[in-house]
């Protein structure tokens, strides 16, 4: 069980005077049970890959097999609910999608709509609130009186109420302040690490990529560029061997130098800086 990208391509407007190709001839792999970072600059084609993963978007070209399901032009999907439910997509700012009157009504509601009976789903709300940090005072309360950041909570509890076995996370920290933020990633790294979920999340936070990642993808207008893992992928020579190096992963290792940490491909080692980044930032 793996996710495959085989000569993907998409292209907006295909049939109309302004066709704008957003992905070429994508080929890539992710392991089951990989944490795996999308990054490359706005407008690469992020954002458009990862919702190839549950046919949000349906490609052009070539295909996408997660699993036992084959994504493809002018295919249909076997059963697209059932692919839907393997695949959560959490959405950049999941939050304005909140409709429901209660917490609990609006997180049972995904399990409710794959078919899980009503208790089970009130049930499944309880235990994924908790584990977004939520405890039972919130169930009757409204999404709409909460903060940003609880309002994101409850956004990703739904998805993990249906339990997916991938979650695709578009910039799922984005807007949050910084402590949200590393309570958020640490709960999606529990989930990888405690839970098995295959995690995919485009971001622009070098640090998260760094600190919770194992694979990295970066894309640069619409084609990969490199694929690496983590340790490998902040090494010197590779950050420097990059066609295109993107403003954050300059921003981000010009901060690390600034810090005292060298990239140096024999004194790179990945848990000291690992450690050494959460003391840092920790203090701050
Ligand atoms: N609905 C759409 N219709 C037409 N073109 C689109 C559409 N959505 C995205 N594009 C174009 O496709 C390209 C890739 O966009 P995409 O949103 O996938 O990039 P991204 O890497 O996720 O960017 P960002 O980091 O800014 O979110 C861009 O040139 C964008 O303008």
């Amino acid at each position: 069980m793996s996710i495959t990208f085989k000569n993907l391509s998409h292209i907006y407007n295909e049939k109309t005077p302004f066709p704008s190709a957003a992905l070429k001839n994508i080929n890539l792999e992710i392991a089951d049970g990989s944490f795996t970072a999308i990054i490359g600059e706005t407008g690469s084609g992020k954002s458009t890959l990862v919702q190839h993963l549950n046919a949000l978007l349906l490609p052009t070209d070539g295909e996408v097999r997660v699993n036992d399901f084959v994504i493809k032009a002018g295919e249909k999907i076997k059963d697209l609910k059932q692919l839907r439910r393997q695949v959560g997509l959490v959405f950049q700012f999941p939050e304005y999608q909140l409709f429901e009157e209660t917490i609990e009504t609006d997180v049972a509601f995904g399990p409710k709509n794959f078919g899980i009976e009503e208790k089970e789903a009130k049930e499944r709300a309880r235990y994924v609130l908790e584990l977004v940090g939520l405890d039972a005072s919130y169930l009757e309360r409204s999404p709409f009186d909460l903060s940003g950041g609880q309002k994101r909570r409850v956004a990703i509890a739904g998805i993990l109420a249906f339990d997916p076995d991938v979650l695709v996370l578009d910039e799922p920290t984005a807007g949050l302040d910084p402590q949200g933020a590393k309570e958020m990633m640490d709960l999606f790294k529990k989930l990888n690490t405690d839970f098995g979920k295959t995690i995919i999340m485009v971001t622009h936070d070098m640090e998260h990529v760094l600190n919770y990642c194992d694979e990295v993808i970066l894309l640069k207008k619409g084609e990969v560029e490199l694929v690496s893992d983590v340790k490998n992928f902040f090494k010197d020579s590779t950050i420097d061997s990059l066609d295109v190096q993107p403003p954050h992963i300059v921003e981000f290792k010009r901060q690390l130098e600034a810090r005292g940490f060298a990239f140096d491909e024999d004194a790179f080692d990945l848990p000291t800086l690992v450690q050494s980044l959460k003391g840092e930032f920790d203090h701050e």
